[in-house]
Formats: C-alpha cells, structure tokens, sequence
C-alpha cells in the first residue's frame, strides 16, 4: 500500500490541537497550511507540502458522533448522485434549504459535494491504496464519505484534524461506529502524503493521457475526446492541460436581464460585476440568488455567457426572403428548448422586434420549464409545443425565419458545471447520439423558410456532435448553405472572441471563460430540393 501512515490507526500527534467542533470548516483562518498553494483558478490545493498533519490524540469512539450540517448536505449529495443517479446541481439547493444552511455554511457544503464529485476518479486511486480490499466492496455509503473526508484532507483549506474528525463524526452519524473506525484509518494513510505527492506516485510510469487523466480528475476517453476535439476545431493539443484545469474550477455564476425586459440593477447592487463578453449580463460568485427579486419573477435569469452569444447570434444574422431583407413578423423556432434558457433570451428578442417564438420541446416536464422561463415575456410573442422535434405538422414546414436547434449532446463541454457527468458518460453516448443530432438538423432545415436561418448548437465541442454533423449536413442536402458563424458571434460579442474555424465556431472554458458552446449557422436556399439521398419535396 503505497504512501500509507503505518499501521491502521495512523499517526497520532500534537496534542492540544481543536478537534473541530461542529461547523468547524477551517475556512478563512488566515491563510494556507501544510504546503498548500493557489493554483491558476485561485483554488487552495494542498500541493507538495511535506509537513505532518496534526490530528486529535481523541480515540474515535470518544469523538462526536453528530455530523456537522454542511458535511451531512455534502454527504447526501453524494449519496442521491451515486445511489439514484440524480444530478448534484438540482439535489444540492434542496439540501440546503432543507438544513438550513447559512451561506457560509452553503459555500463550504457546495465546494466539498462538487469537489469530491470532480474529483471522484481521482480520490478513489487514492483511496484504493489505502484500503484493504477492491472499493466496490464497502459500502458505498462508506465509499462517499472517504471520498469526503479525501478531498478535504488533500485539497480544501480544511485543518487536518478538523477534516479527519469531522468525518469520522459524519461515518459515525450515518453509517455507524464500524464504518467510522474503518474511514479513520483510511483517511489517516490518505492523508500521510500531499495530494502532490499522491498525484507523483499514481502516474509514474502513466502514459501522457493517463497521467492528465489521473492528475486532472477525467476518465481517459474524455482526455482523449477533448483532445481530438480541439485540434478538430482548430486549436492547438497543448492547450489540454489548460482545458481540463478550467473543467475542474468552480465556475462563477452568469447572468443575464431579458431584453428589455429585466435589469441588472439588483445583481449589481448584490456585487455581481458587469459581464465583459456580451451585454445585459453579469457575473455573480454566487449565494442565494433565490432572494433577489428580478430572480424570483425571471426577468434576471442564470445562463452562462456561451448560451447567451450563441441564441443572441442566431437571432442577429440578417435573414433574407427572396433575396429581400425580412422585417417584423418573423417566426422564430427553438426546436429543442426544454428547459428554456435559450428560449427565455429568444423570447424576449423576438418580443422586442415583433417577431413570434414558437419553443418546441418533447418532454412534458421540460416543456413546463419553457413555459415558466417565458412567463415575464408577454404572451402574444411565444407558444410552447409539446413534442417530437422531428414530427412538426406539415403546415409549419417552410415558415420560420429563424430557428435554433440546441440538440441533446454529450454535455462535454459542461463538465464544469455538473460535476458528476464526467464519470457517468460513455463513449457510447456519443455514438448513440448521433442519428438524433443529425435528424434534428434535418428537422430544422425543413421548418426555416427560403433566406431563412438556422443555427445548430452544441454544449460538446466533440467532433462527432459537432463537425461531422455539420459536414455531413452540408454533403447531403443541397439547399442549404453554411454562414460564418464566429462572425456571427462576434456581431453581438462585446470583444472579438477568436472562435472560428472553417466557418464554425467553437467557445472554451479555458480560452472564453464560458461552455465548450458550438455553434454552425445555414442559411436555406429559395427551394431547390431536400436532402440528396431522400426523395425530393417535389417529387
Ligand atoms: C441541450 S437541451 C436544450 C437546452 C435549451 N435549448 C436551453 O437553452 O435551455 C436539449 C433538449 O432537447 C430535447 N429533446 C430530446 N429529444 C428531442 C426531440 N426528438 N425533439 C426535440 N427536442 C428533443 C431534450 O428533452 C432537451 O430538453
């Protein structure tokens, strides 16, 4: 067992030390300890440092058994995303709410759920060798908490003994007096190196994937996809490191007011700044933004930027009708809007210029959702229709001026923002992903009238969602024909973004500080005939 602090129950040491009383997260205590140092996205890491960590000479059946209330949200996050594979990002406000949590407390239970969730891959190599048996063996609600009690020790501003304490409380709380004497041996070896020194010994002798993999917290496929997946639009394989840092940083909220709609005032005057890349937004480093007004009634809404460029450029591109520019009275379409983000900014775009937004969604739930982010856009501008994307009536077939078509995707590239995906996805996803994305496009070149528009949008940069549908696209249907897209975001862009390639465009983390978003724009030809390889409209 490599890295292990000796026999199970490890070292002891420096008596006298606080034992980390309930709530006691070590945040802001002035300063790092131990070696840890900032990394390039102002993360405290627990890197290189050698010295030895202190712990309570308390043995653990003297030590608390209440779990403090932001490790048990942290806890319960963990176990609602293992067990019944929910999503962190919905489990977690709940949790909040139901503990109380002040925001403090809020901060320290979001930071650990979301970092042991990241960092699932990671801690677990870790954690394999410092338990005696494979890891699918423990439960797996002991299993949550060494991932825990991991990443506090190796990578939060947490006093070891606080960190180690704390955690056994939580074993001992929900799982028991066993388990919690099991997890303090085992985070007593994880905690006998620096996560530096972890990270050394796990990939030596690795393979450059393996080892970015390891170290940065990816299964080696997405290493690999995202790898391919820059060079496939344009950029340089190097910037890989970069890109799997940004995946790994807490991202920090974005904002948008609807058009004339909403206003930024509130967020600003909460200490939200104003945003740089695109107007009428804002970025805020969160809290509870439930409380704000112009959040509650939805004219403030959470989006992040890259959404934001990509719907408002689908809605700027000139359209033309018979080579004659359109005006008012244009129909737009959003064929896939569940749950609405896009369709909200549309909404009140298209509100603003007269122009009428149907969002078509399939999910009953989702469509819910659409119908509730445009509710602050007066109805007579948008509809919501519940179905299958690819099945719009005949009638409609033809008549939208725009349309944005955001298809179901592997989500690669926002890993930051749910940080359980990473280890849920296959490769498989992707592949299977493919006939849908490609007949969505379809769907959405049939509904955009002649000189009409249509944007397809990803939130994966992977060439199989992205350049090959594309390409694919412009081989088999001959009346479309491919716009410059990076122009296009650069129209409604506060700063040229450098987002282009071959006429595509394609935002990073790491680069624009927003979603892996894709986006390809067409315009549709005056009616010349469908896809080459179906039967023509006419025929
Ligand atoms: C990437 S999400 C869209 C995000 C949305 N545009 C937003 O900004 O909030 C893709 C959506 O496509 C929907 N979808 C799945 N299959 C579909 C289909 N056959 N037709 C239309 N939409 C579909 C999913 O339910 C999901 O809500």
């Amino acid at each position: 067992m490599a890295g292990g602090s000796g026999p199970v129950g490890g070292r002891r040491g420096n008596s006298g030390q606080r034992d980390g009383g309930q709530g006691d997260h070590g945040q802001g205590r002035g300063g790092r300890e131990h070696g840890q140092r900032r990394n390039e996205q102002g993360r405290e890491r627990n890197r290189g440092g050698s010295a030895p960590r202190r712990f309570s000479q308390q043995a653990p059946s003297q030590r608390s058994r209440t779990a403090d209330s932001s490790r048990l949200v942290a806890f319960e996050v963990l176990r609602a995303v293992s067990r019944d594979d929910a999503y962190a990002n919905l489990v977690l406000p709940a949790r909040i709410r139901h503990h109380h949590l002040d925001r403090r407390d809020a901060a320290f239970a979001t930071e650990l759920a979301y970092g042991a969730l990241r960092g699932q891959g990671m801690y677990d190599a870790i954690l394999a060798r410092c338990v005696d048996r494979p890891l699918d063996r423990l439960d797996p609600a002991v299993l949550d908490v060494l991932r825990l009690g991991a990443h506090q020790l190796l990578a939060m501003r947490v006093p070891p003994h606080a960190a180690l304490n704390q955690t056994v409380a939580l074993a001992r709380a929900v799982v028991g007096a066993g388990p919690g004497s099991l997890v303090n041996a085992v985070l007593r070896r994880a905690s006998g190196q620096s996560l530096g020194e972890w990270l050394d010994g796990l990939t030596a002798g690795a393979d450059e994937t393996e080892a970015a993999a390891i170290r940065h917290a990816h299964p080696s496929w997405i290493v690999r996809a995202l790898r391919q997946s820059l060079v496939a639009h344009g950029r340089p394989s190097a910037e890989i490191e970069a890109l799997l840092e940004a995946d790994n940083a807490a991202p920090v909220v974005n904002l948008v007011a609807l058009p004339g709609i909403g206003s930024l005032e509130e967020a600003l005057e909460e200490g939200a700044t104003l945003g740089e890349l695109v107007e009428d937004s804002a970025l805020s480093s969160g809290g509870d933004l439930g409380r704000w007004s112009s959040v509650r009634n939805g004219t403030l809404r959470v989006q992040d930027v890259g959404s934001q460029l990509v719907a408002r450029a689908v809605a700027a591109v000139p359209v033309t009708q018979q080579g004659v520019a359109a005006s008012a009275n244009e129909r737009w379409l959003d064929l896939c809007a569940g749950p609405g983000g896009k369709a909200a900014l549309l909404g009140a775009l298209a509100e603003e210029r007269g122009a009428f937004l149907l969002a078509n969604e399939p999910a009953e739930h989702r469509a819910d959702l659409v119908r509730q982010a445009l509710r602050p856009v007066p109805g007579e501008a948008w509809s919501v229709r519940t179905g299958d994307g690819r099945t719009l009536a005949p009638e409609l077939q033809g008549t939208f001026s725009r349309v944005i078509v955001d298809v179901p995707c592997s989500g690669l590239g926002a890993l930051r923002r749910r940080p359980e995906s990473r280890w849920r996805r296959t490769p498989e996803d992707i592949a299977e992903l493919g006939p849908l994305q490609r007949e969505l496009l379809d769907a959405a070149i049939d509904a955009a009238a002649p000189g009409g528009v249509v944007g397809y949008v990803t939130c994966s940069p992977h060439p199989a969602e992205t350049v090959a549908v594309v390409e694919d696209a412009l081989r088999r249907r001959t009346d479309i024909e491919e716009l410059d897209a990076a122009e296009a975001l650069d129209t409604v862009a506060l700063r040229p973004l450098g987002a282009g390639h071959e006429r595509t465009a394609q935002l990073w983390p790491h680069v624009h500080g927003t979603d892996a978003m894709f986006l390809a724009l067409f315009r549709k030809r005056p009616a010349l005939g469908g896809p080459t390889d179906a039967p023509s409209k006419e025929s």
